[in-house]
């Protein structure tokens, strides 16, 4: 098996990750670092390659900037750009996550292994999965690891508007890309039964769908029991040692009382994180003030003002709840710490001291840090809404309560340090039952099963068509040859000529794959397919290469249509040409669309000097735009990154096939950019005058027909030997 995880979001590196350096940089990369090194040790496994996005910003270490980085024999991190360089926080990361499928997709034919199952993870990452899962007709599984529907009640409740959260998390387009991830997936993993049942209760699902709930693991080599220092001794890594000093120093810097056992509180600096109802609840409590400490790790900082504003917010509340209460000498918020050593030798400061771990977020997916402190021996309180439930039920190394409720809270914290009987018991169940229930191998394990079962089952899913069996995207990138050609004048005018075109491409329809480039709008090109009885189809170019789909689904590739998005304005179009008196913007089914805005010239017209002043008006509103003019009349413009030759050429870079083996046919003006250049291009004997122009002055690999339309489609396909050679080194 090769199997591609993606994460896009956050900080990704497999050394010193940054946890909690902002709000993307939690949980969800440990737990795609860990999964992708355990699975690729699996004996099963040939490959593994964890997908995440490419930072080049001068703020961030370098290394985030490295394409490749080897994980482990076998595993590898690629970085793939993703709207530029700049670091970005998730929500703003949407509009560039076509791009991250396209280079996914190159990145997938040139290293030459076609993925086993595409897994995302996080709506994001979801979202490219199953666009290149699609394309390359293979599973898509889909992990949530936090989602939507939960966040925006929870926003609701505290204040915001439906609009803020569209404003600020674009959290109706991430609710809307849950819901198409769970229609669309072969297999959904859960790591929580509360996940499978409740959180995801409110988005619809078909009882066919396969989920699994399949627990994450943890570090156990990082992460061992407390009590081990005064076993193992010597034998600890100086680095936890180290650690050990560090942060019994760190914390010593706030507390009066150093020896009294903490309440440890380690999480990222989210407001969901709910930090305030843990201070709230110790400030109010002169008990729990008297026997313990308060210390809150919320993250890294350096200058709280530089921050972004939900982490600022955070950390402010959380600076002038301390205040509040008055809780110098008894609260450590510590600015830094590293997770490598400075983690788990926290957890295990506390256990040594007898103190809990509490995480008092309003809803928790799974939690990881619950099975990190249950690890060391580290009993906790924490939320009731989520994974900690199960931990409790599997582990039995704490309690979950209802943290709206203060003073169950502070009961259970009370609890927690006062009763040292339930506490040992707590402590040695934690550390005993977390290797039967939490370790990387044995999710890996179920995990395999789980795909195997997805692939033997091979059933073709209702929701979501077309997903197996060769898909268009494969076939591309396995045809020696493929050709496009142009619809009106070219593929169509001798019904005869056409009927025999198709028969020859169906007879090679394992070698030459098939498309079309067209002025005319999906719609349209729909009726000549239908007319003809046109079936195998592979590439539909339409609307002047405005629009690329596959098949005969019409599935659109998304990826070209944002990256023509960027800097397309129709309306300034609009606002230059149609105060000109000899052009008329056209009517009519597919005439216009969102990246073409089309006029006629008005008949008598001189089309040279109309042309000339067409640009100059489009110039005047400094508009980036292509023109393309044709049949004497027709005025399309477009985006400036449009046109049916550029269109062509990203269809073959996508799919890898190599530009010298797409054969492009055409006749008139508006084909002239996909004639040209490496293509082989075929002109049909019944071509234009601005053709004849062109071929005048031009010395491209071109190939003139006798034969008009299909007649000469199909001459020049057996010009370029494409009829009768394996490659074109044999003719
Ligand atoms: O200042 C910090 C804060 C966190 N961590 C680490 O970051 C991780 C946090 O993980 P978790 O407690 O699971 O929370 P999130 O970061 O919110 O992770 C999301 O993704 C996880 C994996 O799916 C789920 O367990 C969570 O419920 C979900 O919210 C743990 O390893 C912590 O040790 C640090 O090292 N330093
Ligand atoms: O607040 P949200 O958007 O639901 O996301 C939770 C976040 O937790 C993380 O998993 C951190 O671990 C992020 O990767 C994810 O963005």
């Amino acid at each position: 098996m090769y199997i591609q995880l993606v994460s896009v979001h956050g900080l990704v590196r497999g050394e010193n990750i940054e946890m909690g350096r902002d709000a993307d940089t939690g949980g969800q990369v440990r737990y795609v670092l860990e999964m992708a090194r355990t699975l690729a040790a699996q004996p099963e496994v040939d490959g593994v390659d964890l997908f995440t996005r490419r930072i080049k910003d001068k703020r961030y270490s370098s290394d985030y900037g490295e394409t490749i980085e080897e994980l482990a024999p076998g595993c590898r991190l690629v970085r793939l750009p993703c709207g530029g360089g700049r670091y970005m926080r998730k929500e703003r990361l949407w509009p560039h996550l076509d791009e991250f499928v396209d280079e996914m997709l190159v990145f997938t034919r040139k290293d030459g292994r076609t993925p086993t199952v595409v897994h995302g993870h996080y709506a994001d990452a979801a979202y490219v999965a199953n666009e290149v899962a699609t394309a390359l007709g293979v599973p898509f599984v889909y992990t949530g690891h936090s989602l939507g529907k939960p966040k925006l009640e929870y926003l609701l409740r505290e204040g915001w508007t439906h609009e803020k959260a569209n404003d600020e998390l674009a959290i109706d387009r991430r609710i809307a890309v849950e819901q198409e991830s769970l229609d669309a997936a072969d297999l959904v993993v859960t790591s929580t039964r509360h996940e499978r049942d409740v959180q995801y209760a409110d988005y619809r699902r078909d009882e066919t769908l396969k989920v699994e709930v399949i627990p994450p693991g943890t570090d156990l080599d990082r992460f061992f029991p407390y009590y081990e220092y005064d076993i193992a001794g010597g034998e600890i890594d100086e680095r936890f040692k180290q650690a050990r000093m560090r942060m019994h120093h760190e914390l010593g810097r706030f507390l009066y009382s150093p020896e009294k056992p903490l309440i440890l509180a380690l999480c990222r600096p989210d407001r969901r994180k709910n930090i305030g109802a843990l201070i709230d609840a110790y400030g109010e409590s002169k008990e729990l003030q008297a026997i313990a400490n308060l210390a809150i790790f919320a993250g890294i900082r350096e200058d709280i003002e530089s921050m972004p504003e939900n982490e600022q917010r955070v950390l402010t509340d959380m600076l002038l709840a301390m205040d509040r209460y008055n809780l110098y000498g008894k609260m450590a918020i510590p600015k830094n710490h590293g997770s490598e050593y400075d983690v788990p030798e926290l957890y295990r400061l506390v256990a040594a001291g007898g103190g809990v771990f509490a995480n008092t977020a309003y809803i928790e997916l799974f939690g990881l840090t619950a099975i990190e402190a249950t690890a060391v021996g580290l009993p906790f309180v924490a939320t009731q809404e989520g994974g900690p439930q199960d931990i409790v039920e599997n582990c039995r190394s704490g309690a979950t309560v209802d943290v709206t409720d203060r003073a169950e809270l502070t009961d259970a914290l009370v609890q927690s340090l006062t009763d040292r009987k339930l506490w040992e018991q707590r402590s040695s169940d934690g550390v005993n039952l977390v290797r039967k229930h939490y370790a990387w191998e044995t999710h890996c394990r179920h995990y395999l099963k789980a795909i195997e079962e997805v692939l033997q089952d091979g059933r073709e899913p209702a929701q979501s068509p077309g997903r197996r069996g060769p898909s268009v995207g494969r076939r591309l990138a396995e045809v020696e040859h493929l050709l496009i050609t142009d619809i009106d004048n070219t593929l169509l005018g001798d019904d005869e000529a056409l009927a025999q075109l198709l028969e020859l491409l169906h007879e090679n329809r394992d070698r030459i794959g098939f498309g079309v480039a067209t002025g005319r709008s999906p719609e349209l090109v729909e009726e000549v397919l239908a007319e003809y009885g046109v079936e195998e189809i592979d590439v539909i170019i339409s609307s002047v290469g405005t629009e690329v789909s596959y098949g005969r689904r019409f599935a659109s590739d998304r990826g070209w249509a944002s990256h023509l998005r960027s800097r397309w304005r129709p309306d300034r179009v609009r606002e230059a040409l149609d105060p000109l008196g000899f052009v008329s913007l056209q009517e009519g089914v597919g005439s216009q669309s969102e990246f073409k805005v089309s006029y006629d010239l008005d008949e008598g017209v001189a089309a040279e000097e109309a042309i000339r002043l067409v640009r100059e008006s489009l110039d005047s509103v400094r508009l980036g735009y292509s023109l393309v003019f044709s049949h004497g009349t027709y005025i399309d413009v477009l985006p400036l990154r449009a046109s049916k030759g550029k269109a062509v050429h990203y269809v073959a870079n996508k799919w890898g096939v190599p530009i010298d083996r797409v054969l492009t046919a055409g006749d008139s003006g508006n084909d002239i950019d996909m004639l040209k250049g490496a293509t082989a291009g075929i002109v049909v004997s019944n071509h234009d005058d601005q053709v004849a122009a062109w071929r005048r002055n031009k010395s491209d690999r071109v190939y003139i027909a006798d034969r008009p339309s299909a007649g000469g489609i199909i001459d020049g396909l057996s010009h370029y030997g494409v009829l009768h050679a394996k490659n074109y080194a044999e003719v």
